[in-house]
């Protein structure tokens, strides 16, 4: 009726118009007819229309309590004998009364008294929760308050059938499960209660606020750089609520608010549940109070010793595969000695151990220049072998640096081809001694081969990594790992005996110690460098682990998307982009 008032007869008229042609029943017409010209109707509608002109006046109330006065007001003109007013004041005491009840609003409905037997003014609201039972776990951790003994949830896990029902969060206290109450029972006693009902789960809860976790709008990505079981692990709250993951694994993230134990899920796994990891901090204690395990591993070994290599008739596509120049891969026991002291000393207070790196998808476009692959792995496990086959494989995408000596040019080598050799001079810093001799890679003899459109294949001591971790370079690391000692000595007394007289390239004899050395010095490495290691590749079967690493290398050329550090992507200061723009020196 409101704002579209029209006068009665007009209304009448207007409703007829519209309904004449709709209804043929000569009763409803006059039915209608006679009720919109019905007197009352006509009140009501000025009745609206005065209400409408007070309402926009706001009037407030004068009185609250008109009625007793009137009636004061009666009482007294009754004293005085005035009679017709005595009449007149009672007879209005009703419609005063409506005006007290209106003006003290007495129309709106009143909540019934509180109960005399409430248990405390500080008592929190109680909220019944059901939930349908099925298969999939709650997805929730609770822990027993140690001052109030309270049954509190102390974790919701995201995407458990708690999380997804919105109903519980974390720091509820739980009053009771299916109407048993958990006064006075420990967490472990509650899940064979969830257990025990049929098709739905009730719990009574006394809610927390609730906090929005603002840390999961934020998709936080990371590698983890150390492998986790949570089996053997005895200080995780709940097994089944922890995720096992190993060094390489990449994780979403989705909270970080406990300092503990922080969320994640597989990447892999899409829509998974999250679980439980140990937060950053926990894992960086804890390998503060174990020492590496490779500062306590008993050495067998003696320096490992470089065999010699000659290989006639060189190929120009062949350069750089002349002598491995891996110089940390042959004597390096005292950097690994000394790094390991670096970290140790570091994890008590300035380097940390290695636990997660943020991480980034990247998606290399057709114009950008290959990521550089750098392969490690100890001396005589395959690498140089690895980079031939893949170079005879693919000439036109592959591709390798020739690196510099400051020895002297044997017979058989040609300069340029097998090395550049230089005067000690030219080498500023020691990157690399042998023997007495110097040995190293120029980055720009790197960048000169990256700019050519290929992949540069380079082989380093670990160590020598940080020197290309650049945006620039988006080094791919692939280590070459030894297969068990059973297999070693199968495979390479089998390429032995299968090796052609008139092969450029002689079979290398190992005996049992160099296999040991092989893979104890393989066992350091991925101690120490391991969380720099993009890929490891189990040389075993030289076809087999040529075949998985060409097939790897692909994808890392191709389209398809690569995890890199997030430092690679997020644009550097000034100061840094000058210095990682074109990265020079030696390596
Ligand atoms: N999977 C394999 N099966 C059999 N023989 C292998 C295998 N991988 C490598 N070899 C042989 O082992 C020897 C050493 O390999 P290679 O020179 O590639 O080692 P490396 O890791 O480059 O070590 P270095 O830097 O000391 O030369 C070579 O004779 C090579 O042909």
């Amino acid at each position: 009726m409101r704002g579209c008032v029209l006068p009665p007869h007009l209304q009448a008229s207007s409703v007829m118009s519209g309904t004449g042609s709709r209804t043929d029943r000569e009763e409803d017409y006059r039915f209608l007819h006679s009720m919109l010209m019905e007197k009352k109707l006509h009140l009501l509608f000025k009745i609206h229309e005065r209400l409408r002109r007070f309402e926009k006046r706001s009037p407030v109330p004068v009185q609250h309590n008109a009625a007793s006065l009137a009636s004061d007001v009666s009482d007294s003109v009754q004293t005085s004998f005035c009679r017709a007013d005595t009449v007149l004041l009672s007879s209005s005491q009703s419609l005063l009364s409506v005006h007290d009840a209106v003006a003290q609003r007495d129309f709106e409905p009143t909540l019934p008294p509180i109960p005399d037997d409430v248990p405390d003014e500080e008592e929190d609201s109680v909220k019944i929760v059901s939930l349908v039972k099925t298969k999939e776990p709650l997805g929730a951790t609770l822990k027993k308050d140690k001052s109030t003994g309270a049954i509190v949830v102390a974790r919701i896990l995201r995407g458990g059938a708690a999380d997804k029902s919105g109903l519980i969060h974390e720091g509820d206290e739980l009053k009771e499960v299916n109407g048993v109450s958990l006064e006075h029972r420990k967490p472990k006693e509650i899940l064979p209660l969830l257990a025990r009902s049929e098709s739905e789960i009730k719990f009574t809860i006394i809610p927390a606020s609730y906090k929005e976790d603002m840390s999961s709008s934020k998709k936080l990505f990371v590698r983890a750089l150390f492998d986790y079981d949570p089996n053997e692990d005895p200080t995780v709250p709940c097994k089944d609520a922890a995720v096992a993951f190993q060094r390489g694994d990449i994780l979403q993230i989705v909270s970080t608010e406990d300092d503990t134990w922080w969320q994640a899920c597989h990447l892999r796994d899409g829509n998974a549940r999250a679980g439980l990891i140990p937060s950053q901090q926990l894992h960086e204690r804890r390998v503060a109070l174990q020492r590496p395990k490779a500062l306590f591993k008993p050495r067998r070994v003696k320096p490992p010793v470089m065999h010699p290599q000659i290989i006639e008739g060189l190929l120009p596509l062949l350069a750089g595969l002349r002598r491995s120049f891996r110089l940390g891969r042959k004597s390096s026991l005292d950097r690994e000695a000394s790094w390991s002291r670096r970290w140790s000393t570091g994890v008590h207070g300035s380097v940390c151990p290695p636990t997660y790196i943020e991480v980034m998808p990247y998606c290399r476009s057709p114009k950008d220049r290959h990521r550089l692959v750098v392969l490690v792995g100890p001396s005589g496990v395959g690498v140089n072998e690895l980079k031939r086959r893949l170079l005879i494989s693919d000439p036109d995408r592959y591709s390798v640096t020739i690196p510099h000596t400051t020895r002297a040019k044997t017979r058989q080598e040609i300069e340029g081809v097998d090395y550049h050799f230089v005067s000690i001079h030219i080498f500023e810093k020691e990157y690399g001694r042998y023997k007495g001799h110097y040995y190293g890679t120029s980055l720009d003899s790197v960048h000169q081969v990256l700019a050519e459109g290929k992949v540069c294949l380079l082989d380093v001591h670990p160590s020598k990594i940080t020197h290309v971790y650049t945006s620039e370079f988006k080094p791919y690391v692939v280590f070459v790992k030894p297969p068990p000692i059973e297999e070693l000595r199968l495979t390479r007394r089998r390429s032995k005996f299968t090796s052609d007289e008139r092969d450029t390239n002689p079979v290398r004899i190992f005996s049992d110690e160099d296999f040991e050395n092989m893979i104890d010095l393989a066992e350091t490495m991925e101690n120490q460098y391991g969380h720099l290691f993009d890929k490891v590749v189990v040389n075993g079967d030289i076809a087999v682990a040529f075949r998985e690493l060409k097939a790897d290398l692909k994808k890392t050329q191709e389209k398809d998307i690569q995890w890199i550090p997030a430092q690679w992507i997020y644009s550097p200061s000034t100061k840094e982009r000058r210095s990682c723009s074109h990265v020079t020196g030696w390596i």
